[in-house]
């Protein structure tokens, strides 16, 4: 490892094996063999802790572990997150004290399945054994996740809090953020928050945000504690993260004097409808990269800015909606700040943050935004995500600048460094 304070805080880990000699790790690449990584470097030492228990608590209890290719066994996955936000301990000493939340991807329908008092006692050995009567308590809470269908989907649909606080907070870009274990979570704390550092100083002070790809807002909701922004507009595809969103919400700063949405759609649906009014918009969509309607409303939007005229024919269509469920995704699912949200109808983005977790999907999609001459690349700057091993994993911030005349087609990567 490359630098002691930088682990990843959440992974999510295959288990197989048998009960005497179980196995928990990743699968070796291009394979659905598990590599069992029980002192992993890059993992923070408290999910190693956790994982070390865990092994103990399947053998002793006999439980199963998944058997991908007969559909037995009782426990598929494990996603450990990891609290560095512990006040009660003084600042120096948090990020190495973390504590983790667990999250046993469990081979049932339910709790009432035949298997489920296994996992009762898997839980009770975790808490006896990590919890906060332990030698060390590492463990902050357990969920457990029911999951049965047979592709590759990692988590199901039902989530039950089975141990420890139900709510794991995590400080980001200066605000609380509650990490749900069925939320999307940045998988390393450090890093991202020297991303959100970053990105925040590229948004305007009175801009009016919008946040595609948002998860749980923690990108959106970090901009509106920070830049004075008239609003910020979060959209997820997730219905599950509103729930994260609005307890985030509920611990922002009183008047910040912003309105803050969050939209539970499909951001490709109607992007259009997202950037007008938007003076910034910040993508951070998956590893796949833009969809192919989202990467053509930006190019739209931006050639329109500079030809009023041909704006209004081409994009006057949105206002004229009339499919209910379109309209209905329009609607905030949660909205904070009792503002009234001002007409805003003729602002464009002029500045697009881009923030790329997949490289070949990123170049693909900036090849698409700089070809028609509408917006030119800026800023890049990489984060290493996965630090202290030869895995090329980074996220990318890169701004995009609305491109004010045909000359700005060059490229200027002002403070790009891709070397990892
Ligand atoms: C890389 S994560 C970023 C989340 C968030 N910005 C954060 O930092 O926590 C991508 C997010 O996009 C969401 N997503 C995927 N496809 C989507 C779509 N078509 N429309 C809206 N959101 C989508 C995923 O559920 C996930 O929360």
């Amino acid at each position: 490892r490359d630098s002691s304070s930088e682990w990843r805080c959440r992974a999510k880990l295959a288990v197989r094996g048998t009960p005497e000699k179980p196995l928990i790790g990743l699968y070796q690449e291009g394979t659905h063999i598990v590599q069992d990584i029980p002192e992993c470097r890059a993992h923070h030492p408290s999910i190693n802790y956790a994982i070390k228990l865990l092994k103990q608590g399947i053998s002793e209890l006999g439980v199963q572990p998944f058997d991908e290719d007969a559909g037995t066994g009782e426990l598929r996955y494990v996603q450990m997150t990891v609290t560095t936000y512990n006040t009660s301990i003084p600042v120096a000493q948090r990020y190495e004290q973390a504590r983790v939340q667990v999250s046993l991807v469990w081979n049932s329908r339910d709790e009432r399945s035949k298997n489920s008092e296994k996992l009762s006692l898997l839980q009770e050995f975790l808490w006896t054994n990590g919890g906060p009567r332990s030698n060390l308590h590492v463990i902050h809470s357990i969920w457990a996740n029911f999951q049965t269908s047979t592709s590759n989907i990692i988590f199901g649909h039902k989530w039950r809090h089975i141990g420890g606080e139900a709510d794991l907070w995590e400080r980001f870009g200066g605000v609380d953020i509650c990490l749900d274990p069925y939320s999307f979570g940045q998988a390393n704390t450090l890093s991202f928050n020297s991303l959100l550092h970053k990105l925040i100083k590229y948004v305007p002070r009175g801009s009016t945000v919008v946040d595609l790809y948002s998860g749980a807002g923690v990108i959106g909701l970090a901009i509106a504690a920070s830049r004075k922004c008239r609003s910020v507009r979060c959209v997820e595809i997730n219905k599950m993260s509103k729930l994260s969103f609005e307890k985030s919400a509920s611990r922002l700063p009183p008047n910040l004097g912003c309105t803050i949405t969050w939209h539970n759609t499909d951001a490709s649906a109607e992007p259009i409808h997202w950037l007008e009014g938007s003076s910034v918009a910040i993508v951070d969509p998956p590893r796949k990269g833009l969809h192919p309607s989202v990467i053509n409303a930006l190019q739209r939007v931006a050639l329109s800015e500079r030809k009023a005229f041909k704006a209004k024919s081409s994009l006057t269509k949105v206002k004229d909606e009339k499919r209910p469920w379109i309209l209905r995704a329009r609607e905030p699912a949660v909205h904070v700040d009792s503002t009234i949200m001002e007409e805003s109808s003729g602002i464009w983005p002029e500045t697009l943050i881009y923030i790329s977790c997949g490289w070949d999907s990123f170049k693909k999609d900036c090849k698409s935004l700089i070809s028609n001459e509408a917006w030119h690349l800026e800023n890049a700057h990489a984060f290493n995500f996965f630090p202290g091993t030869d895995r090329f994993e980074t996220s990318r911030l890169i701004k995009f600048e609305d491109s004010q005349e045909q000359s700005l087609m060059n490229i200027s990567v002002a403070h790009g460094f891709f070397s990892l």
